[in-house]
C-alpha cells in the first residue's frame, strides 16, 4: 500500500497535457488556455464619461457655461470645449477635447443655453481615461488557466474572439460486474443497479472532460478485454470494480494478459484501498474500486487531479478547509481515512461537522447527503468533540 499523496503524484507525473485546439469564445467556458492572451484593443479606447451630466473645464468653476452640443455613447462631439463652454454628455460617451471633468446632472441647473453648476468637479472627476482597464498588447492571461464566466467577459472586451485551449481530455469508462444492471432495466433477484458508472460519467463531464462510455463488462476475460480495447485513443481508461483480489475481480489479471502494466495497486486509504494505476497499451489506466463510495472518493482524490493534469493544469489535491468535530472520532489506523460528515453552522464561523455513524463504502445515501469528507491522516490519534480537523467540502461537487 502506497500513501495517498504518492499515488496522486505518480498518476499526475505519468500524464501529459493534451494538445491545443483553437475555439470560439462561445465554447470557452471551463476550457484551459494553452497559450498566453494579450489584449487586442485599449479599453476604454478614448477618455469617456462615467456619468450622465456635463463635460466641463474644471478651471471654469460654477459657470454659467454655454451648452454647445452633445456627446453620446458611440457618437462623440466633433468640436472642442473652449473656456466658458460645456457639452451635454452621457455615461460611456467620449469626453470632448478641451473638457477635463464631468459634472453630474444632479449638480447642474440648465436654463436655455446656460448651465449653472452647484458642485464644481475637480480635474479628471467622473472621467475614465483611455486604457483605464487595459491597453492593446497588455498580457491578460498566462497559460494555463481554466476559464470562468468572468474570463469570457474580459476576453470579449479585449476583442479576442478565438483562443487556443487544451483539447478536452477523453476519458473512457468501463464498469465490470455480472451483478450490474443499468437503472430502469429488469433485474434478477441478486442483481443490483449500476450506480457508480453514471456517477463517474457525470464526474468526468463536470470536470470539463469528455466521458466515453464503454458500458458494463461481464466478469469475463474476453468481454473485459474487448471493451477495454475500445479505449484506444482515449487519454485515460478508467475501470470500475473488479479491482480487488476475489476470484471474480479480473481487471488486473485480464488487462495484464492483454498488455497492461501496473505502476501501483493498492493504496493506504479508506475507502478506496484497491486503486490501481498503470497503462493498457498506450492508454494510461486508472482502476477504481467498485464500491460506489470508494469509486467516488478515488475520483475526487485521483481522477480529478488526473483530468486537471490532462487539461494542462498542475493536478493538485482537493483543497482542505477546517471544520470542528461535533462528536469524538476514534484513532485512525494505517489508511488515510475520508469520513462522510454533515455540516452545521458553528458559533465562531467554523462549521460543525457531524460524522455519519456508519461509514460503509456501499452507502451512497450518506455520501450524497454529506457536506464534507473529514480527512484523517494515517495513525491520527483519537479526537474529542470540538477538535479542528481538515475536510474536503463537497458543496461544489
Ligand atoms: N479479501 C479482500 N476482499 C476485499 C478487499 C481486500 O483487501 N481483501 N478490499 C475490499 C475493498 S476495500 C473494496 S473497496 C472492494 C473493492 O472491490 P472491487 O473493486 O473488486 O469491486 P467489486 O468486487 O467489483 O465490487 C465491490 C462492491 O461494489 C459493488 N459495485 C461494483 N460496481 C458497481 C457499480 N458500478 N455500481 C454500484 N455498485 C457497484 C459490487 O456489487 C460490490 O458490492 O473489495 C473489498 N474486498
Ligand atoms: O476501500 Mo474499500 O473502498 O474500503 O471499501
Amino acid at each position: 500500500m502506497i500513501p495517498v499523496a504518492e499515488a496522486r503524484a505518480r498518476i499526475v507525473a505519468a500524464l501529459a497535457p493534451t494538445g491545443p485546439e483553437n475555439i470560439g469564445l462561445d465554447a470557452a467556458l471551463g476550457r484551459v488556455l494553452a497559450a498566453d492572451v494579450a489584449a487586442r484593443r485599449t479599453q476604454p479606447p478614448v477618455a469617456v464619461s462615467a456619468m450622465d451630466g456635463w463635460a466641463v473645464r474644471s478651471a471654469d468653476g460654477a459657470g454659467p457655461l454655454r451648452a454647445i452640443g452633445e456627446s453620446a455613447a458611440g457618437r462623440g462631439f466633433a468640436g472642442a470645449v473652449a473656456p466658458g463652454e460645456t457639452v451635454r454628455i452621457f455615461t460611456g460617451a467620449p469626453v470632448p477635447a478641451g473638457a477635463d471633468a464631468v459634472a453630474i446632472q444632479e449638480d447642474a441647473r440648465h436654463e436655455g443655453d446656460l448651465v449653472h453648476l452647484a458642485d464644481v468637479p475637480g480635474p479628471g472627476r467622473f472621467v475614465r481615461p483611455a486604457g483605464l482597464d487595459f491597453a492593446t498588447g497588455d498580457l491578460l492571461y498566462s497559460a494555463p488557466r481554466r476559464l470562468g464566466v468572468r474570463d469570457i467577459g474580459l476576453l470579449a472586451a479585449a476583442d479576442v474572439p478565438r483562443i487556443d485551449v487544451h483539447r478536452r481530455p477523453r476519458i473512457a469508462v468501463l464498469a465490470t460486474g455480472d451483478e450490474l444492471v443499468p437503472p430502469g432495466l429488469p433485474r434478477g433477484p441478486a442483481q443490483i443497479v449500476d450506480a457508480a458508472r453514471p456517477a463517474l460519467l457525470a464526474f468526468i463531464e463536470a470536470r470539463g472532460a469528455t466521458a466515453v462510455d464503454l458500458g458494463i463488462a461481464r466478469d469475463d476475460a474476453a468481454d473485459i478485454a474487448t471493451r477495454a480495447g475500445r479505449a484506444a485513443g482515449a487519454d485515460l481508461l478508467v475501470t470500475l470494480g473488479g479491482a480487488s483480489v476475489g476470484d471474480h475481480d479480473l481487471i488486473a489479471r485480464v488487462l495484464a494478459g492483454d498488455g497492461a502494466t501496473l505502476d501501483f495497486w493498492k493504496i493506504a486509504m479508506r475507502p478506496g484501498k484497491p486503486l490501481m494505476f498503470g497503462r493498457h497499451g498506450d492508454t494510461p489506466l486508472l482502476g477504481l474500486p467498485g464500491n460506489p463510495v470508494s469509486a467516488f472518493v478515488c475520483s475526487l482524490l485521483f481522477l480529478g487531479p488526473a483530468i486537471e493534469r490532462l487539461s494542462g493544469l498542475p493536478g493538485a489535491a482537493p483543497r482542505l478547509a477546517e471544520v470542528r468535530l461535533a462528536s469524538p472520532l476514534g484513532a485512525n489506523d494505517k489508511r488515510e481515512d475520508y469520513v462522510r460528515a454533515t455540516l452545521a453552522p458553528g458559533a465562531d464561523g467554523i462549521p460543525l461537522a457531524q460524522p455519519a455513524p456508519v461509514q460503509d463504502s456501499s452507502q451512497l445515501r450518506t455520501l450524497a447527503l454529506a457536506d464534507a469528507l473529514i480527512q484523517r491522516p494515517v495513525l491520527a490519534p483519537a479526537l474529542p468533540a470540538g477538535a479542528l480537523v481538515p475536510a474536503i467540502l463537497l458543496d461544489q461537487i
